[in-house]
This record gives C-alpha cells, sequence and structure tokens, in this order.
C-alpha cells in the first residue's frame, strides 16, 4: 500500500475485509473503545490517539460496526462521542486511506473498486444518522477533513475552546464525498459560509463554529466538554426511549423532506406510539410532579 503523503508514514494497516464482521456493542475493538458509561449511556472514543485519530481502514469499518450495534443495542439510549489523546480526529488516514488499492489495469474494474470503498466510507458516517439513539459529538483540538463529515452527522455537536474544524479536502486533491457537502449546509443554514470553508479549506475555530450554529456550546478544557456531553447523555437517557427515538426520527427525516411529508410521516409513525405505556407514565409524572418513571428497554 503506497501513502498517498510520504509523512505520513504507514503504521497500522486493516487487512481486513471493509465489509465484513458483525460486533455486539461491547465488543472489543482495534480503533475505538465502546463502554458503558452510565445507566443508557454508552461512549464512543475514537482510539488512535498515536495517530491523531486518523481514520485507517479498520477505523472505517469499526466505527460502522459500533453504531450499527448501538443503534439495536437495549442498554444504550444515547451515545457520547469524543477522541482520545490530542485531537478529535486528522481525518483520512494519509498512510492508510484505502485509496490507493488497485492493481486493476482496467478503468472500469478500479472505478467499481473505488466506488465501493467509498460507499462504505460514507455508510460509516450514516450509521450515526440511522443510529436510533441519538450521538452528542464532543470535539476538542483538531477536526479535520472526515472529522468534518463525522461531525456533521452526529445529532448535537459540543466543543472545547480548544477545537478547530477545517474542511481540508481540496487541499489535498479531494472534493469532500463522505457527509460534509451535504449535511452542514443543512446543520449551519448558510450555503455562502460552506462554500467559503469547503473551497478554501481555511481553519474555522471553536467561537467560529457556534457562531454559525455547527456547535451548541463552547466549554473551557476538554475535561469540561466530556463532563457537560455525558450530563447531557444522563438527561436524555432518562426520558422515554419510545419518544427520545422517535423524535431523532423525526429531525432527520423533516430534513430532507418538506413539511407536509414530514407530518405525515410522524403522524403514520405515532398512531402506534401514542399507544405506548410510556407515555402514560411520563404524563402521570408530569400531571403529578413526579420524577420519570424508569422505562421498560427498547
Ligand atoms: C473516500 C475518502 C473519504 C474521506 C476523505 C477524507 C479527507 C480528509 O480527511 S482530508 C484531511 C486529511 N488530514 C490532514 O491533512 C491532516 C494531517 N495532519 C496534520 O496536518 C497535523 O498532524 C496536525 C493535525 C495539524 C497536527 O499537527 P501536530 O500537532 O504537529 O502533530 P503531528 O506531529 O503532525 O502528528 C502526530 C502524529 O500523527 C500522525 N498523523 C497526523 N495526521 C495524520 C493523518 N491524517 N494520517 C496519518 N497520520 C497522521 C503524524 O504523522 C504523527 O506521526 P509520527 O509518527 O509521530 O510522526
Amino acid at each position: 500500500m503506497l501513502s498517498l503523503f510520504g509523512r505520513f508514514s504507514s503504521r497500522s494497516i486493516g487487512n481486513m475485509s471493509l465489509l465484513s464482521r458483525n460486533c455486539s456493542s461491547s465488543s472489543q475493538y482495534e480503533t475505538l473503545v465502546v463502554k458503558s458509561h452510565s445507566p443508557f449511556v454508552y461512549h464512543v472514543e475514537l482510539n488512535r490517539p498515536d495517530r491523531l485519530n486518523a481514520f485507517n481502514k479498520t477505523m472505517w469499518r469499526e466505527v460502522r460496526e459500533a453504531f450499527e450495534a448501538l443503534s439495536e443495542d437495549k442498554e444504550c439510549r444515547v451515545i457520547v462521542l469524543s477522541g482520545s489523546g490530542k485531537a478529535f480526529t486528522a481525518g483520512l488516514d494519509l498512510s492508510d486511506a484505502g485509496l490507493v488499492v488497485n492493481d486493476e489495469e482496467d478503468i472500469a474494474r478500479r472505478c467499481r473498486t473505488m466506488y465501493k470503498i467509498i460507499k462504505a466510507y460514507q455508510g460509516s458516517f450514516t450509521a450515526l444518522e440511522k443510529c436510533s439513539k441519538p450521538v452528542i459529538c464532543a470535539v476538542h483540538g483538531p477536526c479535520i477533513g472526515a472529522g468534518v463529515d463525522m461531525a456533521s452527522s452526529a445529532d448535537i455537536r459540543l466543543c472545547s475552546a480548544d477545537a478547530w474544524f477545517q474542511i481540508k479536502e481540496v487541499d489535498i486533491g479531494l472534493a469532500a464525498d463522505v457527509g460534509t457537502l451535504q449535511r452542514l449546509p443543512k446543520a449551519i443554514g448558510s450555503l455562502g459560509l460552506v462554500n467559503e470553508l469547503a473551497l478554501t479549506a481555511r481553519k474555522f475555530l471553536s467561537a467560529e463554529a457556534k457562531e454559525c450554529g455547527f456547535v451548541n456550546t463552547v466549554y473551557p478544557d476538554k475535561p469540561s466538554l466530556i463532563k457537560a456531553a455525558f450530563e447531557m447523555a444522563d438527561s436524555i437517557a432518562s426520558k422515554s426511549p419510545v419518544a427520545i427515538q422517535m423524535t431523532k426520527k423525526s429531525i432527520v427525516f423533516s430534513r430532507d423532506h418538506t413539511v407536509d411529508e414530514s407530518l405525515e410521516h410522524i403522524a403514520i409513525w405515532n398512531q402506534a406510539l401514542l399507544q405506548s405505556e410510556d407515555l402514560m407514565k411520563s404524563a402521570v409524572a408530569a400531571a403529578t410532579k413526579s420524577p420519570l418513571p424508569p422505562f421498560s428497554k427498547l
């Protein structure tokens, strides 16, 4: 495997298929730490700190597997995503991108292989959006290239003051292709700013990320960021999982559909979900000014 850039030497080259292996949410991963943090709250930590959590082939695969597993895990109601070490992520692993793969001579065959890789990498971040549980993305330090794609597919973004973001792809000769150009305009509501950031690859700092609405809140440092992310997660986990999962589903659906289509979508779902025991339990708690009751697993 050739390195895309000589300076980023190849240290760990994943040799497993992009599209293989199913893990449960408690499985051991090579590039992630996935663990239960508090009742119904899971922590997914990008864990290649010596490579600044750059995405090698194994990490691309494991991210998809982890979020697909957590989506089905009844012990999980909400997920905090963060990075270990000094960066959230330096983006694509330039020594193990999986993009210089082709020994096939024919262009059509090479294209087919490349298409499958791009679709698989897209699927890794779409797995956050498709995950039935909300994902809170807590960014510290550099968040570059694929990192912005990943953060864009989370439901809530928080960051520390030292966080900085960069849609770096044009600097390495790529048009970003795993979600930033599709999701960021909808997250920050300014196509003009997305154009500027994606076309110039200039860095934007935590204050600008907050100002444009990409992150909700900026915390002074990583410990306070992580603490706040888990407090938010605990609050979400205390609520009806029926209500939380449907709220996420409806918000994601509504982003990409008309108001009429989205109202129809929630009406069809809620004709069933309004009959859930969670509604009655929550309504009684509200009426009697009692704390929320425990909810059955979902
Ligand atoms: C189908 C395609 C799908 C997705 C495409 C995504 C595109 C992208 O993600 S584009 C962005 C690619 N990333 C970069 O260009 C960032 C490169 N890194 C840096 O510029 C710097 O490392 C830094 C983030 C500014 C941090 O600098 P510094 O604090 O000085 O740390 P370093 O000494 O540079 O890095 C420490 C260590 O990590 C290795 N490393 C850093 N980034 C990457 C990377 N992207 N890929 C592989 N390895 C990386 C770096 O080589 C160092 O390793 P040593 O062995 O200690 O030298």
